[in-house]
């Protein structure tokens, strides 16, 4: 049977009298993809927070791996598995690529830094962010600050951060928003990887309908903050509620 990694059970939050998130049940087991979709302002984002930690419930639960992770904070998270793709502002500006994503990775394997193993887990940890960094293509900036690299490659390094943190559960955000077309690819085909490994889970917060088809196992959609529908790409996709309602003007376009 497969193994059901996140759950949220009727995870709900009010800002004052709107409700942003409205009752979401949902389990997302391993070896899936999960695309969000829904209009502005559907909750997708909210959602997210709530599951990484960002912001607080004001009802039901999130459970990973069986767990009830509803009150830990965004760090606990993290540490027992949730990974929800770096932001710049999680990341350390005047460091380089290759330090900001050692961290990440010591980080992960809580290694310290005693004076006589310093040596050689620098050197294995230099050697796994290398790999990473030539994964995404970011190799060949692997000296520069974080703070000087372009939008594109900053977007790569968030990308290299979670691979680095290796979570249970992987949480992306429009990955490929703002990125070049010769870009997109490099993340995507990395993201298609993370997706194949079976003992992970990944969802993808998306507008980009070429993006969803191909990546895609399962689509969620949320509408005011409800879930409206959920079930394999091509069913929700051709389901004229869905279409009309909540995709039409919002993913027609791309
Ligand atoms: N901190 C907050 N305080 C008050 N209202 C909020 C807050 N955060 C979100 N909202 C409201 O909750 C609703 C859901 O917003 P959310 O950003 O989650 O939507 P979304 O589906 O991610 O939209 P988009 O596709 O535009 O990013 C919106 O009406 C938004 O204005």
């Amino acid at each position: 049977m497969t193994q059901i990694l996140l759950e949220t059970d009727a995870l709900t939050v009010r800002f004052g009298g709107h409700v942003a998130v409205d009752a979401v049940t949902c389990k997302f087991p391993a070896g899936e993809l999960t695309a969000i979709v829904g209009p502005n302002g559907a909750g997708k984002t909210t959602y997210f927070n709530l599951i990484s930690g960002q912001i607080a419930a004001s009802a039901g639960t999130v459970t990973l791996k069986g767990q009830d992770i509803t009150r830990l904070g965004v760090a606990e998270r993290c540490r027992r598995g949730l990974g929800r793709a770096f932001q710049l502002t999680n990341l350390f500006p005047n460091l380089s690529v290759l330090e900001n994503l050692r961290l990440v990775i010591q980080a992960r394997k809580h290694q310290g830094f005693g004076l006589f193993t310093m040596a050689d887990s620098h050197t294995e940890l230099t050697a796994e962010a290398s790999g990473i960094l030539e994964r995404v293509r970011l190799d060949t900036q692997k000296d520069q600050l974080v703070s000087e690299l372009s939008h594109g490659d900053q977007r790569k390094l968030e990308v290299a951060m979670l691979i680095g943190l290796d979570p249970l559960v992987y949480m992306f955000d429009e990955p490929t928003a703002g990125m070049s077309v010769d870009e997109a690819p490099v993340i995507l085909d990395l993201i298609a990887e993370i997706k194949a490994d079976t003992s992970r889970t990944v969802l993808l917060v998306e507008h980009k309908l070429d993006v969803i088809r191909t990546l895609a196992d399962r689509i969620i959609v949320l509408h005011n903050g409800a879930l409206a529908a959920d079930g394999p790409p091509a069913e929700v996709m051709a389901s004229a509620v869905v279409q009309e309602a909540y995709m039409g003007k919002e993913l027609d376009h791309v």
